[in-house]
């Protein structure tokens, strides 16, 4: 039975001279569904993008995309192949449709022109010259480019900088149709909120390594819920209640120090109670009270903290 899966990495190396940028990375991606690699700057998402792309080879570890070594086997599979890389390759002096054109003749069975610029919504700017394009119409024109064979696997870099919000709303939303029709598409954002509306699975890179994996919802859980609120004046510190078995995180704030409680999922309901009651004894308004969930932003930002130091003892 041919296999689902249209992108695996396993124990990803690369290498730029002594810097091993790339240290042991491993995902898969499947035939409709959207990954998303997040990461910090220079964490190597870009790197692990172009290897699977085909445009180095691994220095050590395995990738295969729709089952072959994107490198040695490119021709084979290039045509199934949709590619959008993070600097344009635009030829500044063609028109929009010119572009197409140029491309389209050159891919058996390509996606009729028209419908493309449609697609991306692009049709009011065929006779626009690419220079002349706005940064957001440029990726657009650009992801018309990598959709035009109807590859089986996409490859996304950083595929919405530079829009508006509804421009990228917009392209989520030909992402999700794209992959709804079967393709599977790996892309790397820095955009949380992208990964965050559509991503069916992510990873989260750091400094070379993958540091979280899953589902959102499986990268959030574990991270903890969050109540915290502005310590009220006639309060110790240390006369704070516990919430889950834990004192508050206190931090300064311009309007005090603000106590936070990080909390797994299933306490936060009886630990909101918990404080609530603490502070109705006491006659205490809780200023600035926030109730919210872990983010991913949370999630990220705690990855991306981490010092130098406890990723060398890794
Ligand atoms: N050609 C190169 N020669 C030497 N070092 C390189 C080269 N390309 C990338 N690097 C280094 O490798 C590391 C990973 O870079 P990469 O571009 O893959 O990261 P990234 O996660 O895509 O970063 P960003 O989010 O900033 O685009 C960085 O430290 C970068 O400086």
């Amino acid at each position: 039975m041919e296999s689902d899966k249209v992108v695996e990495v396993a124990g990803l190396h690369q290498r730029y001279g002594d810097f091993e940028a790339v240290r042991g990375v491993s995902f898969e991606v499947s035939a409709g569904e959207v990954f998303a690699l997040l990461g910090t700057n220079g964490a190597g998402k870009t790197t692990t993008m172009e290897t699977v792309e085909g445009f180095r080879p691994a220095h050590a570890g395995t990738v295969r995309v729709l089952g072959r070594d994107p490198h040695r086997e490119r021709r084979r599979i290039g045509g199934q192949m949709g590619v959008m890389l993070q600097e344009s390759g635009l030829f500044p002096e063609l028109t929009v449709a010119e572009t197409l054109d140029l491309w389209c003749d050159l891919i058996p069975g390509a996606r009729p022109r028209d419908r493309l610029l449609e697609r991306v919504g692009l049709a009011g700017q065929a006779a626009v010259r690419a220079r002349q394009l706005s940064g957001g119409q440029k990726r657009r024109l650009e992801l018309a480019l990598a959709i035009a064979g109807r590859p089986r696997v996409l490859f996304l870099d950083e595929p919405t900088t530079g829009m508006d919000p509804q421009s990228r709303r917009a392209t989520w939303q030909i992402i999700r149709d794209l992959a709804a029709e079967g393709a599977g598409v790996l892309l790397t954002t820095h955009y949380l909120e992208e990964a965050e509306q559509l991503a069916d699975r992510l990873a989260i890179m750091h400094r070379g390594r993958v540091e979280l994996s899953g589902t959102v919802a499986q990268v959030l859980a574990g991270s903890g819920d969050r109540i915290s609120f502005r310590v009220p004046a006639q309060v110790a510190v240390a006369e704070l209640p516990r919430l889950g078995g834990d004192p508050p995180r206190i931090t300064a704030t311009g309007g005090g120090p603000a106590a936070t409680y990080t909390l797994p999922g299933p306490l936060l309901q009886q630990s909101l109670r918990e404080l609530l009651n603490w502070a109705a004894d006491r006659r205490l308004e809780l200023a600035g009270l926030q109730v919210r969930s872990a983010s991913l932003e949370d999630v990220f930002l705690r990855i991306a903290g981490r010092p130098a130091a406890e990723e060398a003892r890794r």
